[in-house]
């Protein structure tokens, strides 16, 4: 089978981590993770009247290459927050996307609403880690992952305190997901294989989706008004990433975005 973005994207994922569990061995990262300041709470600010905002420090991506220098991380999610932004999103990444785990640390330093490290968590180390340097949130990406791991991490990342975005893209991925029932589950209009963004992916899942369940729509939000779309069809919350790095007015745009009343699914 011929490797998609994703697998690559892994592959480079799995070697930066390497060279950390070379650097710092598993015992260290468990005890930094069992002193770090506790994990905030999530769910209630997704789910508010308004539409909750996950405002994502982003500096570039596979799909899109640089987009923002963002050389202080931490004054750009501070506008977040001010802002009214939920929660805010620190992509670790680092080879595509050009992040760090000393974002994240400056993010969490700066704010006081919950932190998502945003990456893809494909073994127990980075799920200390993430804790270790404050992570309230977690991503879980059901493509990325088998349905043993998904069990797995979603087990650890709750053991740890904190919250995981558990991701899908398509009805498959969203069965698979309905067996560990995640509190909080969002659907990427982004296809991780293909880099393809379909913005009727969440409307055309959100139907199978259990009340009750908090939900995000995730990519390819650009204006006030696809933010609408994606609440009117029932998402708590939206993840954006590209239009606030881009934009001249960071917080205006948060601001824009957060006072879109929510809807009751
Ligand atoms: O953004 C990409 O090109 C990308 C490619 C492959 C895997 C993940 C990718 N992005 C991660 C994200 O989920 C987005 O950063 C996030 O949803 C915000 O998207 P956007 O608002 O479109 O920047």
């Amino acid at each position: 089978m011929s490797s998609t973005v994703l697998d690559s994207i892994i592959a480079g994922v799995r070697a930066d981590l390497a060279a950390r569990v070379s650097a710092r061995p598993l015992a260290n990262v468990v005890a930094a993770a069992a002193s770090a300041p506790p994990p905030r709470p999530v769910l209630p600010r997704l789910s508010g009247p308004t539409l909750g905002v996950i405002s994502e420090v982003k500096r570039a991506s596979p799909s899109k290459g640089d987009l923002a220098a963002i050389p202080e991380p931490a004054a750009l999610a501070a506008t977040y927050a001010a802002a009214g932004a939920a929660a805010v999103s620190v992509l670790t990444e680092e080879r595509r996307f050009r992040g760090s785990l000393a974002d994240l640390d400056a993010v969490r330093e700066a704010v006081d609403i919950p932190v998502l490290r945003k990456d893809f968590m494909v073994d127990d180390y980075q799920f200390y880690e993430a804790r270790a340097h404050g992570a309230d949130l977690v991503l879980l990406i059901v493509a990325a992952l088998s349905d043993a791991q998904l069990r797995h991490f979603h087990s650890l990342a709750t053991d740890l305190g904190m919250t995981a975005l558990v991701e899908v893209h398509d009805a498959a991925e969203i069965e698979r997901a309905q067996a560990i029932d995640p509190a909080l589950l969002g659907v990427n209009a982004r296809n991780l294989k293909t880099l393809d963004v379909d913005p009727d992916a969440f409307g055309a899942l959100v139907g199978t989706i259990p009340a009750g369940v908090v939900t995000v729509a995730e990519s390819g939000i650009r204006h006030a008004d696809d933010a609408r779309r994606y609440a009117r069809e029932g998402a708590d919350a939206v993840l954006v990433g590209e239009a606030l790095v881009t934009h001249g007015d960071p917080g205006a745009a948060v601001a824009e975005f957060a006072a879109i009343p929510g809807t009751q699914r």
